[in-house]
């Protein structure tokens, strides 16, 4: 299992990652050449079996085991009248997840993953970024390290997700901090604001970007005092699954903005990450774009909970279903190109 023991033990994973197998990855993409069906007719599907390949380090990689960790945390911030739900709903929203009512049970159940939920101090929400830091140094670690614990390295995938109301804010905040721009360009409608509480928002993001922009030093910092705790989950959770070579198919615009900071560290953080789809959030398209990683799926989706990255998930299961089962063309003694 995968643990930082500090600020500066999260930097130094961070620094070192490991890269994906290159014999696999040949070996991967010459299986590919060589099942019967035209060079590059299936698409993306192809590369989505040779990147899977890679982190597995085996030339048929496999979707059997997978896991969606899903992390849900409180947020000081939702004081401010940020979105269009109340605070109470996370922790009602986790006991329908432990009941098998979400979307999230029934999307999983579909994709045949496993489900793990992490709900962290959901009764101590985070300081309000807007006039204090989000967490303490004990309570990032803690955050990032309960997001390391639940991958496992026995997972095929990883699927990361989130319940927090009001995560939308901290999640334009860290876009915002990373990527530039103002607090407008990041914000969106999150679970369906009005305009007056989109104005609320905006400005609870320009406070908190003035108040802590010139301290966000590194991955850590800038996690520690604009984020929140299922954010920091999920980059711990990315971190190990790296470690661990488990890839990860990301969920939505807050999944994608716990990444930020630790792409902004080292450029190469995303080499294990599929962009399960675009959210309808509007900041996420952008945020894509930054990662140049192109979403499998465009659906309008906007939930969050790890649902788009379950929907996804049906695609990467699909492209080693071809990739493993399809015959060579010498197996199907079928004639190869002229
Ligand atoms: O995944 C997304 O892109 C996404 C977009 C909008 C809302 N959400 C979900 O809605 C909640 C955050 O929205 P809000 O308006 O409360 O900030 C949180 O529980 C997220 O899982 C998720
Ligand atoms: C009901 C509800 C379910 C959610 N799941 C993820 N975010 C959510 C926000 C709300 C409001």
């Amino acid at each position: 299992m995968i643990r930082f023991e500090d600020p500066a033990s999260f930097a130094q994973a961070l620094a070192e990652l490991p890269e994906p197998d290159a014999p696999a990855l040949d070996a991967a993409r010459a299986r590919q050449a060589d099942l019967t069906k035209p060079a590059g007719s299936l698409g993306r599907l192809e590369d989505i079996a040779v990147f899977m390949a890679g982190w597995q380090r085996r030339e048929r990689p496999r979707a059997d085991r997978i896991r969606a960790a899903i992390f849900a945390g409180n947020h000081g911030v939702a004081t401010r009248g940020v979105s269009a739900y109340p605070p109470e709903v996370t922790a009602q929203m986790v006991a329908n997840f432990h009941a098998g009512g979400a979307a999230i049970n029934a999307l999983t159940a579909a994709c045949g993953a496993e489900l793990a939920i992490v709900a962290l101090d959901l009764d101590r929400p985070t300081g309000d970024i807007a006039c204090r830091p989000a967490m303490s140094e004990a309570e990032c670690l803690a955050a990032l390290n309960a997001g390391a614990a639940a991958v496992s390295d026995e997972s095929d995938l990883a699927l990361l997700g989130e319940m927090g109301i009001g995560n939308t804010t901290p999640a334009a905040a860290l876009a915002a901090q990373v990527f530039g721009g103002s607090a407008q360009d990041w914000v969106g409608r999150g679970t369906g604001l009005d305009e007056a509480g989109l104005a609320r928002k905006a400005e609870a993001v320009t406070a908190a970007l003035a108040l802590h922009g010139p301290y966000c030093n590194g991955a850590f910092e800038t996690l520690r005092r604009l984020g929140g705790r299922e954010i920091a989950a999920m980059a711990g959770a990315a971190l190990a699954a790296r470690h661990l070579r488990v890839p990860v198919l990301l969920d939505g615009f807050i999944t994608c903005a716990a990444m930020a900071p630790l792409l902004a560290d080292n450029p190469r953080f995303l080499a294990h990450c599929l962009a399960g789809h675009c959210s309808a959030e509007a900041g996420h398209v952008r945020l894509l774009e930054r990662f140049g990683l192109d979403p499998l799926l465009h659906l309008g989706m906007r939930l969050g909970e790890g649902s788009g990255a379950a929907v996804a998930a049906q695609i990467v299961r699909s492209a080693l279903a071809a990739h493993g089962g399809m015959a060579t063309f010498a197996e199907a003694a079928v004639a190869g190109a002229a």
